[in-house]
């Protein structure tokens, strides 16, 4: 079943619907639903994160809904679930000028009739703008976050997840691992190639450390031909084991900017998580290996000494 809806910009197709069946609010179920027409608006706005948003919606209207599950889905990414699916669905996929906000699935044991339809459908008008403009919100946080060319982290998002990181490890009693990285001799491929071909090395740089890391562990491109790299629960020794891997499948790069080919190497510091250490040391600790392995001919890989050994 098909059925769309269109208030202002915003647009809601149902996209399926459990079979409809007439039932009628009394008092109090009417006194209810006006009540929380009255301050559903200004409870939504109370939120720019999209987790919670959806949490204050599916609060305020479960009552006068009954549903048993909700569930809502943005491009794969982000999910609220509650309570296991059942026989009867709507299932809307909400957009706004065209920009696709999210599906969103109802599912209860009784049937949705009309009047329940039509309900949800005014409730929803009142939650497609604050969800867009959580979308909104998510996207410029993730961009402020993020190094443009390269697609990694910047900077701000190594220096937030360091922080992060530091946290569990402690909490946890874990080892933590900080690998630095930077081109040799990076300054050569913008002489002798162009800007162009120094920026297609440094995309091709992030795409073959992020192959060669973990899911959990994280490259950030710290600025100009440098990178950071954590390793959650990782010591020295295992540490020095990918950077080893890094290095390596950064040598056997051929990077082709569109008028030939060319490669390079990188050196790699490295410094594991000392007890009580701040972030800015362990960096420090990193960053003096590095620039030994640069000191030493570049193409290498140096392990820092722990505090305990300087
Ligand atoms: N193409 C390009 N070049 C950049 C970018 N950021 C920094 N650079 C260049 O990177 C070069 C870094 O040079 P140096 O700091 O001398 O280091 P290096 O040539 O890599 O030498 P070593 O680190 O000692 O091996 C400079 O020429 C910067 O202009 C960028 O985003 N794109």
């Amino acid at each position: 079943m098909e059925h769309q809806l269109h208030s202002g910009t915003a647009k809601l197709t149902l996209v399926e619907g459990g079979r409809h069946t007439e039932i009628n609010y009394g008092k109090a179920n009417s006194k209810a639903t006006a009540n929380v027409f009255a301050r559903l608006p200004s409870i939504l706005q109370t939120t720019l994160m999209l987790e919670e948003l959806l949490g204050l919606f599916q609060e305020q209207t479960q009552p006068i809904l009954a549903f048993d599950s909700f569930h809502f889905l943005h491009q794969g990414v982000y999910q609220v679930d509650s309570d296991t699916a059942h026989h009867h669905r709507c299932h809307y996929k909400l957009e706004m000028n065209g920009t696709y906000l999210g599906d969103l699935t109802l599912t209860r044991r009784h049937k949705f009739s009309d009047s329940d339809i039509k309900l949800l459908e005014d409730l929803l008008c009142l939650l497609v703008y604050p969800i867009r403009n959580c979308l909104l919100y998510r996207q410029a946080l993730s961009s402020a976050l993020k190094d443009n060319l390269t697609g990694l982290g910047n900077r701000s998002a190594y220096e937030t997840n360091l922080t992060r990181e530091i946290d569990i490890a402690r909490r946890h009693q874990t080892p933590l691992s900080l690998l630095v990285m930077d081109i040799d001799n990076f300054k050569n491929i913008n002489d002798s190639y162009g800007h162009n071909s120094g920026d297609r090395a440094l995309k091709v740089v992030a795409d073959t450390v992020v192959q060669a890391l973990r899911l959990s562990d994280a490259c950030y491109r710290f600025g100009g031909e440098e990178f950071t790299i954590l390793l959650g629960n990782t010591d020295i020794k295992a540490a020095r084991l990918v950077a080893e891997r890094i290095r390596i499948a950064v040598s056997q790069i051929l990077c082709n900017d569109g008028k030939q080919n060319f490669s390079f190497t990188a050196s790699l510091g490295i410094a594991q998580l000392h007890q009580r250490e701040q972030g800015y040391h362990l960096f420090e600790r990193a960053d003096m290996a590095l620039y030994q392995a640069k000191q030493t001919g570049r193409n290498l890989t140096v392990c820092a000494p722990s505090p305990a050994q300087v």
